[in-house]
């Protein structure tokens, strides 16, 4: 075996990149209720996890406390070497960390190649140019319709948009919540294979997904969340084999 598949094999999964995102014990929530237990998770760059779980496991309470939405109770989030637990969610961002969060919110009266100017406030000129490239390049439906206003684009393409604007910003991490949720079967594999070559092209990603095939095709490993806690981690092969993980997308199969 190569030195580098040895390494592929370590126990946890995790690739041996440098480590972008770590939470370690983290517990949060809405009020009084506490909605994540006492959660940890690393994201390696490089890397493309995914966090999967049935309904209310608490996938979109992590994604929001990682990003700075939600307030952390108690346990540390440490991004690209700062612990970030108390930052707000702009400087969140501004250190790298991007999120695009659930149900596609672009400014539909904006044109396409504004909204990914909004992306990009925190970039100099040249750089915006640039990252427009890449992501007209990575998006060429996006950049045929540069001019067209966003409202008036299918789901699948105000998704792409979505993501191409947290790219904007050149996030050392991209958090995407259900990317797939609520498009057109054609779209979603559209989605889907965006997100795969965003992950091959070294994007460091976390993928929130309801739709396992969306995430097992995405990512290399995950973590299977219920009730706010992590229940088991492994690479996607052994999640695809686990009985938790079925039970938990019952009535949607796991493949
Ligand atoms: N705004 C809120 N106020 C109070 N409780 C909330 C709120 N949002 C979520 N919860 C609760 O927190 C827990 C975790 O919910 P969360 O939305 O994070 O789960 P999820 O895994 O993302 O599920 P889904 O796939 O349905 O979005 C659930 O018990 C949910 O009822």
């Amino acid at each position: 075996m190569s030195e580098q598949a040895a390494e592929e094999k370590t126990p946890s999964g995790a690739g041996d990149g440098e480590l972008v995102l770590s939470v370690t014990e983290l517990v949060a929530g809405y009020d009084r209720i506490e909605a994540l237990h006492g959660i940890d998770i690393e994201v390696r760059a490089g890397e493309a996890v995914t966090l999967i779980g049935a309904n209310g496991a608490g996938k979109t309470t992590l994604l929001g406390t990682i990003a700075g939405l939600l307030k952390a109770w108690r346990g540390r989030i440490q991004f690209a070497g700062e612990d970030v637990t108390r930052w707000s969610a702009e400087r969140r961002t501004r250190a790298g960390l991007a999120l695009v969060p659930e149900g596609r919110r672009v400014f539909a009266g904006l044109t396409v190649e504004e909204n990914l100017h909004l992306g990009a406030y925190s970039r100099a000129r040249s750089s915006t140019a640039e990252g427009l490239a890449t992501v007209y390049e990575l998006f060429p439906k996006l950049k045929d319709r540069r001019r067209q206003p966003a409202g008036t684009m299918s789901g699948g393409e105000q998704q792409m948009l979505a993501i191409g604007r947290a790219l904007m910003s050149r996030p050392k991490l991209l958090l995407l919540d259900e990317p797939s949720l609520g498009l057109a079967p054609l779209a979603v594999r559209e989605v889907a294979d965006a997100l795969v070559e965003l992950a091959g092209r070294d994007t460091t990603l976390a993928l929130v997904e309801q739709n396992a095939q969306v995430a097992f095709h995405v990512a290399q490993r995950g973590y299977l969340l219920d009730r706010g806690r992590v229940v088991t981690a492994g690479s996607v092969d052994e999640l695809r084999d686990d009985p938790r993980v079925h039970q938990a997308y019952l009535g949607q199969p796991a493949q």
